[in-house]
């Protein structure tokens, strides 16, 4: 059996260590390494000379491209990092693929944030020839880096695209919903919190993904060997839910009884209502689709913190 050598940035992060996991436990012949120098250290980025190093060293079959300040809070702080590692970071590595891998599969994972305002006014699930209207620092930096790539295509870079939408799973920080309600459900049970649960918009509805679909995607992509997979897709249900089914779906996982308390410092101004996107060009050209229910996916987050606490309270106590 062929052995897939992945190299995959970002690999301590939230999605890169599911990936890591993933790519274990498949029976497939997978590698995976970080974007280490020969003594092991992580490489920045934006290094763009050890980065071609790296990249000429490894030979990867294929190259997951993950590291980015990821969270729309941190890009909007530090706007010059933001592109510096989104843009620039995204250029560095897919240039040394094209000069030391031309053949290497390069999985870039965007946002849905890209499309921005698209999603306004909007009854439908999002296509990917929707145009990009990026909204917000981080919105910006994921679209630019995808038309870069997109154009690098041209040069004969075997890209895809993928343009995930929110995802959740065991082991996210709570800055996002799914795992700020469940670490609260989680502090409740442990009788750390007070059963009154905070929380911003309830309204907003939002098109949910288990993290471990969301990696299954990207190997996926790395493993392919025909055209089809050069592109760019959606990864999303269609089926947008509230924020409130979110919580009542949550909250009836736990035993004990809570109450709701919506804080004003959490809403967010001009909030977009729904975000959505229409996964069938995944489901069609990838053969991927999304396996985990919402249900099983929740449970997971939970889990995920309850084992926290059992281990070490000190993340949930504070
Ligand atoms: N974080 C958070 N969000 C809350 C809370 N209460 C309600 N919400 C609402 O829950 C929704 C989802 O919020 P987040 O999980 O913070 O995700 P996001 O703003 O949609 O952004 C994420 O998804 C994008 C894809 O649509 C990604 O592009 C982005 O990077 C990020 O992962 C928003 O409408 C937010 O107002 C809360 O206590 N905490």
């Amino acid at each position: 059996m062929d052995t897939h050598r992945v190299l995959v940035t970002g690999l301590r992060g939230f999605v890169g260590s599911t990936l890591a996991g993933r790519a274990r436990a498949s029976e497939m012949s997978i590698e995976v390494s970080g974007l280490l120098d020969g003594d092991g250290k992580a490489i920045d980025i934006r290094d763009q000379p050890r980065v071609a190093d790296a990249v000429a060293a490894l030979q990867p079959t294929a190259v997951i491209h993950l590291a980015a300040i990821a969270s729309p809070r941190d890009a909007q702080a530090e706007p010059g990092a933001a592109w510096a590692v989104n843009v620039m970071g995204t250029f560095n590595l897919a240039q040394a693929v094209l000069q030391h891998a031309p053949k290497a599969r390069f999985v870039f994972a965007g946002s849905s944030e890209a499309y921005g305002a698209s999603f306004l006014h909007q009854e439908e699930p999002l296509r990917e020839d929707a145009p990009f209207q990026p909204q917000s620092v981080y919105g910006a930096t994921k679209a630019s880096a995808d038309l870069m790539l997109a154009q690098m295509v041209r040069e004969g870079l075997r890209a895809t695209r993928f343009r995930p939408f929110n995802h959740t799973g065991r082991g996210q920080t709570a800055a996002y919903v799914a795992s700020a309600f469940a670490r609260q459900i989680v502090r409740i049970e442990r009788g750390w919190q007070e059963p009154v649960m905070v929380v911003g918009n309830l309204d907003a509805r939002r098109d949910f993904l288990d993290v471990r679909d969301v990696a299954d995607a990207y190997l996926l992509a790395a493993m392919c060997s025909d055209e089809n997979c050069v592109g760019d897709f959606n990864l999303a249900t269609g089926a947008p839910v509230a924020i409130s089914e979110l919580l009542d779906a949550l909250v009836a996982l736990s035993p004990v009884s809570i109450d709701v308390r919506q804080d004003p410092t959490l809403m967010r101004p001009s909030e977009i209502p729904v975000i959505s996107g229409n996964p069938d060009k995944a489901k069609r050209q990838l053969a991927w689709q999304p396996r985990v229910s919402l249900n099983e996916m929740l449970r997971e987050v939970l889990g995920g913190w309850r084992e926290l606490a059992d281990q070490d309270g000190r993340q949930l106590k504070g």
